[in-house]
């Protein structure tokens, strides 16, 4: 079916709510929007399927969530009554359709008789990973879009362990979605009905309760924490989204209250009007909190994005302004923490592990080396890091200390799987207790990791490359870099290329399998200066990221050579 011909038939479908007819109708003006919304079908990438709120069958709407919805049911029916009755949690942020996304998921998977647990209002994607095991449901739905900007929505899958979905199981659903007859009608059974024969049941508080619960075991040093807590000035913000229904409670019961929410910040708004983008990535997500911490001296600012997944601080510096840490920097502050306090109090075990993607800081890999720890690397996508918890509790391999992603993901304990913001956030309150305790801050602690194992500079740059045609570009770019075989970088010597596409490992001694990892479009080059740089397609946002990790002495010449780096590889970008 052509692009024009998917068009033709939504627009004689009966059933979409009017504000979809409305926008097919203004869209479909122009023949480049049709063929790029209905030129092909969305996947499901890093973080499930994610794209822009409007009618297509390549964007998020109640016709792409409900196909999916529906394949999933078939899967389940296929499992068996047990996991028809174990069922499946539903959860939803604060972006405009997520409420009626997850209800539609709802009534969907109702109709096949399925056991649903609907959240009784928006709960950060963190929660609902926690939810799955503590509910004992056999997956769970997340509607979101993180953190990317309005316009978007998404959509993600949880399996029983509470982790997203691998690619392979995914694939299942995916092509369950795509076989669903008549994808226009897919037919559903009234909430009311499926509340009265108790088939579908709200979730709230009791959820919450016990996911509170599990909060309080974060963290490690309950003496520091007491001594010291009062000490810290935090400014929290919620960035409009879902940690604000959970934030207060956490904070305080983890013994740091002394806290101000930035207020043009708590009001739960899917225009994000007082960001770009809700990404606690850019600065500018900081401007508001910012403000508040002046005025109410406070020295750290700590951010979630909308579904409270992704966490984003500042920190004061010494001539009184306001740095925000990349994720990497946070990762770092908080791995060496952990490593420090496990050695003091006599617990560190060779058998924890670090997680980490192949484009994270090496900081805590070297860190976390000088205390005898491992650190497993993973492709991008908390999925991974997910999986590889799952192992080492299967195995018994080694226990869990962190895993954490550059894009602003920790996780510290396994009661969930996906990366959890409010544990981020009390582990960085505790880690910034501990630098108070010394009669330090925390940018000062950061000096002092960089003084002991050298300054590491990362920098990554998202460059666009919007639709069908980005999609082509960016698998272009790919194409050339893997053709060119780049000998040498930035006038730096390319000692080692790792291409995960076509599961080799390049080096002057030749070709080898790399091996452990799916294929994946990313290329990772090594250089004779320790430094490392890799580029790959988003996932999540249509976007090419190039990343590059540097060491010096210091973190001027780091950046310095991060920078450099970079406008050395922007022509293969361009
Ligand atoms: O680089 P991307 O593919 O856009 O993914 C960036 C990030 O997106 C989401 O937040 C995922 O949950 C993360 O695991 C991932 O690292």
């Amino acid at each position: 079916m052509t692009a024009r011909q998917a068009y033709e038939n939504w627009l004689k479908a009966e059933n979409l709510p009017d504000y979809l007819q409305r926008q097919l109708k203004e869209l479909g003006q122009n023949p480049a929007w049709v063929d790029d919304a209905f030129g092909t079908d969305i996947n499901f990438g890093t973080a499930g399927m994610r794209g822009l709120l409007e009618p297509g069958t390549n964007r998020i709407n109640v016709v792409t969530v409900g196909r999916v919805t529906e394949g999933l049911a078939q899967l389940i029916e296929k499992e068996g009554q047990e996991a028809k009755e174990k069922g499946v949690v539903i959860s939803f942020d604060s972006r405009y359709h997520s409420e009626d996304f997850a209800k539609l998921s709802a009534q969907i998977l109702g109709y096949h008789g399925i056991k649903v647990y609907l959240f009784d209002g928006l709960r950060p994607t963190p929660e609902l990973s926690f939810a799955i095991r503590h509910l004992g449901t056999f997956a769970g739905i997340m509607v979101t879009a993180s953190h990317n900007a309005k316009q978007y929505n998404g959509y993600k899958i949880y399996g029983a362990d509470g982790g997203q979905m691998p690619p392979e199981h995914a694939a299942v659903v995916e092509k369950a979605a795509l076989e669903v007859k008549n994808q226009l009608a897919i037919p559903v059974s009234p909430i009311e009905e499926l509340r009265a024969k108790n088939i579908l049941q709200l979730v709230g508080e009791d959820v919450d309760e016990a996911y509170l619960d599990a909060l309080d075991t974060i963290n490690v040093n309950h003496d520091l924490i007491k001594d010291t807590a009062d000490k810290l000035k935090i400014v929290y913000t919620p960035v409009h989204g879902t940690g604000k229904v959970i934030y207060d409670r956490a904070f305080r019961q983890g013994g740091f209250k002394n806290f101000t929410v930035v207020p043009s910040q708590a009001i739960i708004d899917p225009e994000f009007p007082t960001t770009i983008k809700p990404n606690p990535e850019y600065r500018q997500v900081f401007d508001e909190g910012v403000k508040v911490a002046d005025k109410v001296g406070a020295d750290i600012i700590v951010a979630t994005d909308p579904d409270a997944d992704r966490l984003g601080a500042a920190v004061r510096t010494p001539n009184g302004d306001f740095q925000v840490l990349t994720g990497n920097q946070i990762a770092t502050l908080i791995s060496n923490y952990l490593l420090t306090n496990l050695k003091n109090s006599g617990k560190l075990d060779s058998s924890y592990e670090i997680i980490t993607s192949v484009v994270s800081s090496s900081l805590p890999f070297k860190i976390a080396k000088s205390f005898g720890i491992q650190t497993k690397y993973v492709l991008t996508g908390f999925k991974y890091i997910g999986e590889e918890i799952d192992r080492l509790h299967k195995t018994g391999d080694g226990q869990f200390l962190m895993g954490f992603e550059e894009s602003y993901g920790f996780l510290f304990k396994t009661f969930n799987r996906d990366k959890d913001a409010m544990q981020g956030a009390l582990m960085f309150f505790e880690v910034a207790a501990y630098y108070a305790s010394r009669n330090m801050s925390v940018f000062d602690g950061l000096q002092e990791i960089w003084n002991k194992y050298g300054a590491s500079c990362e920098i990554t740059k998202a460059i666009e490359m919007p639709g069908l045609d980005g999609q082509k570009r960016m698998a272009k770019v790919m194409e050339n870099l893997r053709k060119e075989q780049l000998k040498e970088i930035n006038g730096h010597k390319v000692v080692k290329i790792e291409d995960f596409e076509l599961a080799k490992e390049v080096t002057e001694a030749g070709e080898r399998e790399l091996v452990g990892f799916p294929k994946s479009n990313v290329l990772k080059y090594f250089l004779d200066d320790e430094t490392w740089v890799a580029l790959r397609p988003s996932g999540t946002e249509p976007v090419i990221k190039a990343y590059v990790g540097t060491n010096a002495e210091t973190y001027a010449k780091a950046e310095e050579k991060c920078k450099a780096y970079h406008d050395a590889i922007a022509k293969f970008t361009k």
